[in-house]
């Protein structure tokens, strides 16, 4: 690259970041006003409606009714749940675009690739991945690129190292070798280097040798991140996430325009050089991602203390990226607005969905993220605030794709984040394993006992799992089902429908009583005993 055409470059970045900074100030004094609701929340009522009846009905809806929806893009990060007047200091729609569109990386968000994939097969050593092989992870690799619409593979390699993480990840033979075969290649525009991510040092020298744009498992899934995101979140945490590469990109042009002596140039009296300015740029994009992060993040924190206010217990599912987590979500409460997708990460969002257990308790069950082995650490860290919310959850539903031949190695990777991510204990021993996809396998019999075997597709086992739920949603929340004989004349009625959830009442007119079916906490069930002795209940 000429120095003109580096400098060039380099400086067409400049007005895009100072607009972004001048407008960041503006953005603080602006106080935007939303009342919004999910979907499922009307779902939810809806089926209290049926279940219950009008007159729980009405102590039901009436916590809920301040809730409105809105878009379904709003339904995502922030669980559907926005506070009005909570809005303060927040980034607009078309801000948060603006954010997005701007200073992407080179080769992501470009048109078509045709890729050449190299996979470094570590033979030994502490980087040796015991769990899988060389052939299973180049193919999770081309189910990486495949997943991106215009991208295709050409040709792939598996070729021994030693050292991965080092910036010779080749032997010199090999490496050759590896040139060679791109070379000869036609067609190429890419190469994708299977490892979780290269020094900018190595992309540099890689993409000057082989004259094609470079790729590691990052960047690449950085790209299928950007293809998906849908919600404010999702794109804030992209932007995020790109930062680290605009800083290769910056690092390497620099050292071009270096080569050629500009690079430490002071600027026309500023004290800067020109390095020093673009790095001061891309820190203050970064401080400004963060902070409208952090405010969504403080937002959930409000947003999750009325979730337990309304009493809904909340139910986590989660696992590895494509292993059924939202069909499986759609097919326990008929949420016809999910749409699975056989796509890796087509969810990015965290969603909610209201479904009924046996008993006809309602429970939100959270659609996640997908996990993947080997995602780079900051690509976790910056979807780690998506993935907070599910450490308030009750229940967690681990859903692994038991007909996939790595199923073995990606449930140790999701348990490994989720140790990651500090998952409290109560949530990791109650965590119900669900192995999905067996109608793809023939008399599938798991040698997990615990496990429950279901197909999300065909619907089959659900019922199972839906009884598991409820019986860990019982003893994780404190709850238990009761039958209460109430006498019609006193306030009973009255003070479970508004202290518990009334299920069902059996009228007796003639003794002026009822049988009234509850889901109680056990606080609440001594409070009633206290008031109105305690007499009248049935075991269930
Ligand atoms: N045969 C079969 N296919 C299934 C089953 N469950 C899900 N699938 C398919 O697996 C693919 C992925 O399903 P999703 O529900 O989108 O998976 P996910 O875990 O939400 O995926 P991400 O959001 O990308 O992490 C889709 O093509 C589904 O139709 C199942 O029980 N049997
Ligand atoms: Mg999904």
């Amino acid at each position: 690259m000429s120095f003109l055409t580096a400098l060039r470059r380099i400086s067409s970045w400049m007005p895009v970041l100072q607009r972004s900074c001048t407008r960041s100030c503006q953005v603080g004094a602006r106080a935007t006003c939303r009342l919004l609701h999910t979907p499922d929340h009307a779902h939810a009522v809806n089926t209290c409606q049926r279940q219950r009846g009008a007159t729980s009905l009405q102590t039901r809806a009436f916590g809920l009714s301040a809730f409105r929806p809105k878009s379904t893009d709003d339904l995502g990060s922030s669980n559907g749940f926005h506070e009005e007047g909570e809005d303060e200091d927040f980034l607009e729609d078309s801000e948060v675009e603006e954010l997005f569109q701007q200073q992407i990386p080179a080769g992501i968000g470009e048109e078509q690739h045709r890729v050449f994939i190299v996979h470094p097969d570590v033979k030994w050593g502490s980087r040796k991945q015991h769990l899988t092989t060389a052939e299973l992870m180049m193919a999770e690799a081309e189910g990486l690129v495949n997943t991106l619409e215009n991208w295709t593979v050409v040709d792939k390699m598996i070729l021994s190292t030693k050292t991965p993480e080092k910036k010779r990840i080749f032997g010199k033979g090999n490496f050759q070798t590896l040139t060679e075969r791109i070379r000869q290649t036609a067609g190429i525009t890419a190469v994708f280097v299977n490892v979780e991510r290269l020094t900018p040092l190595s992309e540099r020298d890689f993409e000057e040798v082989w004259g094609v744009k470079v790729f590691d498992r990052y960047s690449v899934v950085l790209h299928i991140f950007r293809c998906n995101a849908r919600t404010k979140e999702a794109k804030l945490q992209i932007s995020l996430a790109e930062i680290p590469l605009l800083r290769s990109r910056l690092k390497n042009e620099m050292a071009n325009l270096d080569q050629q002596g500009g690079g430490s140039r002071y600027i026309g009296g500023s004290g800067e050089t020109l390095y020093e300015i673009q790095q001061r740029l891309l820190k203050e994009r970064e401080i400004k991602i963060r902070l409208a992060l952090e405010r969504l993040r403080k937002k959930r924190h409000l947003l999750r203390s009325q979730r337990r206010h309304r009493e809904f217990p909340v139910v986590s599912v989660l696992g590895y990226t494509n292993c059924g987590k939202t069909t499986l979500i759609k097919a326990l409460t008929g949420d016809t607005g999910l749409q699975p997708r056989n796509q890796l990460f087509a969810t990015l969002d965290v969603t909610v969905h209201a479904g009924q257990l046996p008993s006809h308790m309602t429970v939100l069950y959270v659609d996640t993220i997908g996990f993947l082995s080997q995602l780079p650490h900051q690509l976790i860290d910056s979807f780690a605030a998506t993935l907070e919310d599910i450490k308030h959850s009750d229940l967690l539903i681990h859903v692994r794709d038991i007909s996939h031949p790595e199923t073995a190695s990606q449930k140790v990777n999701v348990l490994n984040v989720l140790k990651n991510l500090q998952m409290p204990d109560r949530l990791m021993n109650s965590m119900i394993e669900v192995h999905n996809k067996t109608d793809l396998l023939t008399n599938y019999e798991s040698a997990e006992l615990a496990a429950l075997p279901i197909s999300a597709l065909e619907g089959r086992g659900l019922e199972q799992l839906k009884e598991a739920v409820e019986e860990e949603i019982l003893k994780a929340t404190g709850k238990q089902i009761l039958d209460l004989k109430v006498n019609l004349s006193s306030p009973q009625l009255s003070w479970l429908y508004k202290e518990a959830t009334v299920q069902d009442v059996q009228v007796d007119a003639d003794e002026g009583s009822a049988v009234v079916k509850v889901i109680i906490s056990t606080a609440a069930h001594g409070r009633y005993k206290k008031l109105f002795g305690k007499n009248g209940v049935f075991s269930h």
